[in-house]
C-alpha cells in the first residue's frame, strides 16, 4: 500500500521532500523493531518501560526506512522520518487505513466494565452465533471465530493487532464481533479507530488503579466513559451509581438495563435453582411493551444483570426472541463460574474471581444457594499490592466457612510470601484456613476432603491454563487435576462400596 494512503487522516511533518515520500510502497507496519523487515514503517512508541525511538537504530539495521516519530534521532540519510504528535494514535489511524478499515464493514458490539465483559462479549457471541450473525470474539480469553482460537497478550489488543484480527475475521465470513474493551486499552488509544456499533456498560468498581495503570479512580471511569463517544448506540446498567456519569457524557443513544431501578429493560421475578451440573437463575424481563421469561444457567444476581445486555445488544440487531431465549439459555463461559459435574454429593466450581469484588459477588451469590459448608481455594499474582490480597482474604474469611490458601501466579515471588499476606485477614476470624502452596496438591486435597452438601470454589486461575512461575507459563490446568482427583475418589468409594 502507498505510505501517503497508510498516513491519510494523520497529521505529520517529515524530514523529506513531498515528491519523495509520494511514491514509497509499504509492505506492512511495526511497532516492535524485531518485527521489521525492509519495506515496512517502524512506529516508534513511547512505552511504559523503554522509549522505542531507542530501537529505530535496530528496525534501520533490519532493512526499514520509514520511521514514525514522535522526535527526532539519529539515523542515516536515506531515513524517511515523519513527525506525529502521539504515535499511538498515528498508529492506530495508521494500521486502520492499512487493514482497509475493516470494523467499517462489521457490526462491532464493546464491551466495557470493571466485571463481567469476558461473560458478556461471550454471551453475546453464543446468542448472535445461534441468530445466524457468524460472530466473532475479542478478549481475555483470546480471539475466536469460525471454531479458529488464538491467544492474546492484552484483553483489548494493541491497535494493529485488533485492526488485523479485523481483517481476518471479515475475510473468513465473520459479519459480527464482540470485544472486551478494557480501560487500559481506551487510555492506550487501542480503539480510537474502531467503528463501535454498540457500546456496553456492565458497571464500575475501583480497580487498575496504580502505576502503570490509572492514576485516579475518576480517570479510569473517563476512560470507560469514551467508549460511548466511539460509538453509534450504548446499552447501560442503570443500577450502576455512575451510569449517569456515564450517560451525561455520551453521545449516542442509550438503552437502559436494571433490576432496582426503573430502566427500559427490567427484571424481576427472579428465581435462583441448582442442578447437578449448573446452578441457575430465572426472571422475568420487563421491556416497555410487555415481558417475556428467561433463564440462565449462570448463578446470581450478576448473571441477570449480564443477561440483560446480552437482551439489549439482541433488541437493537432485531434478533427473534424466542431465538435469544432458547440460546441463554445454555450459554455458558469456560472459567466463570463454571460449574464442573465432577462430584454427585458436592458442587465444585472454576471461577476467574482474582479481586476482593469480584470474589465477594461470587461467594455471596453461592450463599443463596445454601451450601452446608462454602470452601473457597484462592491465592493472589505474585508481585502486586499487598492491597489485592487483604482485599481478597477479608472477603474469604467473612463469607467462607473454610479457605485453602495456594499459589496464583507467583511469578518472582515467593509464594508463602503472598499466602503469608492473605492469612493476615483470617487472624481472629471464625473461618478455618488450610495452607498449601503447591496448587495442585491443594486442589487434590479439596476434592478429596469434599462432604455432602459442600460447594468448593477454586478462585483466580480460571480459563488459565498455566501457572505463572519466574516469567515462566508452566502448563496447568486446574479443570484436569480436579477431575483425576475426582475419579480416583469415587473409585476409592465404589472400591469401599464393594468390598
Ligand atoms: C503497562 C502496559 O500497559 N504495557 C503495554 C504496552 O507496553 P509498553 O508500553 O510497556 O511497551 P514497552 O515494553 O515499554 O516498549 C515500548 C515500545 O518499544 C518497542 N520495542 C521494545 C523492545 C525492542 O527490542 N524493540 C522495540 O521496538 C515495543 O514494541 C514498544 O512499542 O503496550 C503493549 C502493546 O500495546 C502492551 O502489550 C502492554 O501491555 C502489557 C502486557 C500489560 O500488561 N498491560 C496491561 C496494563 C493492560 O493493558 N491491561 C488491560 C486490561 C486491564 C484493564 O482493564 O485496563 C488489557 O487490555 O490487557
Ligand atoms: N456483571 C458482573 N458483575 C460482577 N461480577 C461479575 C459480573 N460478571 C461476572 N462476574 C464475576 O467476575 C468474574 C470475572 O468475570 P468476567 O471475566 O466476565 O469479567 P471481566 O470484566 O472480563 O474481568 P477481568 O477484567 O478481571 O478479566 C466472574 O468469574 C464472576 O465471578
Amino acid at each position: 500500500m502507498k505510505l501517503l494512503k497508510i498516513m491519510d487522516g494523520i497529521e505529520f511533518t517529515y524530514n523529506n521532500s513531498f515528491n519523495e515520500i509520494n511514491d514509497i510502497e509499504i509492505k506492512d507496519i511495526a511497532y516492535n523493531s524485531l518485527k521489521c523487515e525492509e519495506g515496512y514503517i517502524f512506529v516508534a512508541i513511547k512505552g511504559e518501560t523503554v522509549d522505542g525511538h531507542k530501537y529505530a537504530q535496530n528496525a534501520y539495521e533490519r532493512g526499514c526506512r520509514v520511521f514514525i516519530l514522535q522526535h527526532d534521532i539519529i539515523l542515516k540519510e536515506d531515513a524517511i522520518k515523519l513527525f506525529v504528535e502521539d504515535s499511538r494514535v498515528a498508529l492506530s489511524k495508521a494500521s486502520a487505513n492499512y487493514f482497509e478499515n475493516p470494523s467499517k464493514e462489521l457490526k462491532v458490539i464493546g464491551v466495557t466494565g470493571t466485571k463481567g465483559k469476558t461473560t458478556i462479549t461471550n454471551y453475546v457471541s453464543e446468542v448472535l452465533n445461534a441468530a445466524g450473525f457468524n460472530t466473532g470474539v475479542i478478549g481475555t480469553n483470546g480471539t475466536f471465530y469460525n471454531g479458529i482460537s488464538e491467544k492474546t497478550v492484552n484483553t483489548t489488543p494493541e491497535s494493529y493487532e485488533l485492526h488485523r484480527i479485523f481483517r481476518t475475521m471479515l475475510d473468513s465470513g465473520v459479519k459480527c464481533i464482540s470485544m472486551e474493551v478494557s480501560s487500559g486499552g481506551i487510555m492506550m488509544d487501542r480503539v480510537k479507530d474502531v467503528d463501535f456499533d454498540v457500546a456496553i456498560f456492565s458497571n464500575i468498581s475501583p480497580d487498575h488503579i496504580g502505576p502503570k495503570e490509572h492514576p485516579t479512580f475518576e480517570h479510569y471511569l473517563d476512560c470507560k466513559t469514551k467508549l460511548f463517544k466511539l460509538a453509534k448506540h450504548g446499552i447501560v446498567n442503570a443500577d450502576d451509581e455512575y451510569s449517569e456519569y456515564v450517560i451525561k457524557n455520551a453521545t449516542c443513544d442509550i438503552e437502559t438495563f436494571s433490576i432496582e431501578k426503573e430502566s427500559d429493560i427490567m427484571a424481576k421475578d427472579i428465581v435462583y435453582s441448582k442442578e447437578i451440573d449448573s446452578l441457575g437463575v430465572s426472571f422475568n424481563c420487563g421491556i416497555k411493551n410487555g415481558e417475556f421469561p428467561c433463564y440462565i444457567c449462570s448463578p446470581g444476581t450478576f448473571s441477570i444483570y449480564n443477561a440483560l445486555a446480552v437482551i439489549s445488544v439482541c433488541r437493537y440487531l432485531k434478533v427473534d426472541q424466542d431465538i435469544m431465549i432458547n440460546a441463554l439459555k445454555s450459554a455458558k463461559v469456560n472459567g466463570r463460574v463454571e460449574v464442573l459435574p465432577l462430584l454427585p454429593y458436592a458442587t465444585v466450581i472454576v471461577d476467574y474471581a482474582h479481586n476482593g469484588i469480584s470474589l465477594q459477588s461470587i461467594l455471596l451469590t453461592l450463599k443463596k444457594y445454601n451450601p452446608k459448608r462454602l470452601i473457597c481455594l484462592f491465592g493472589s499474582v505474585g508481585g502486586r499490592t499487598e492491597l489485592r490480597r487483604k482485599e481478597l482474604g477479608d472477603v474469604a474469611s467473612k463469607e467462607c466457612d473454610l479457605a485453602i490458601l495456594t499459589s496464583d501466579n507467583p511469578d518472582f515471588e515467593d509464594p508463602m510470601n503472598v499466602i503469608n499476606d492473605i492469612a493476615k485477614s483470617f487472624e481472629g476470624s471464625d473461618c478455618e484456613y488450610i495452607v498449601e502452596p503447591d496448587r495442585k496438591k491443594a486442589v487434590e486435597m479439596a476434592i478429596e476432603n469434599a462432604k455432602e452438601g459442600d460447594m468448593i470454589i477454586f478462585a483466580g486461575k480460571g480459563h488459565e491454563t498455566y501457572q505463572l512461575i519466574k516469567g515462566e507459563r508452566i502448563p496447568f490446568s486446574e479443570k484436569e487435576i480436579a477431575l483425576n482427583a475426582a475419579k480416583k475418589v469415587l473409585a476409592e468409594k465404589e472400591k469401599t462400596l464393594f468390598a
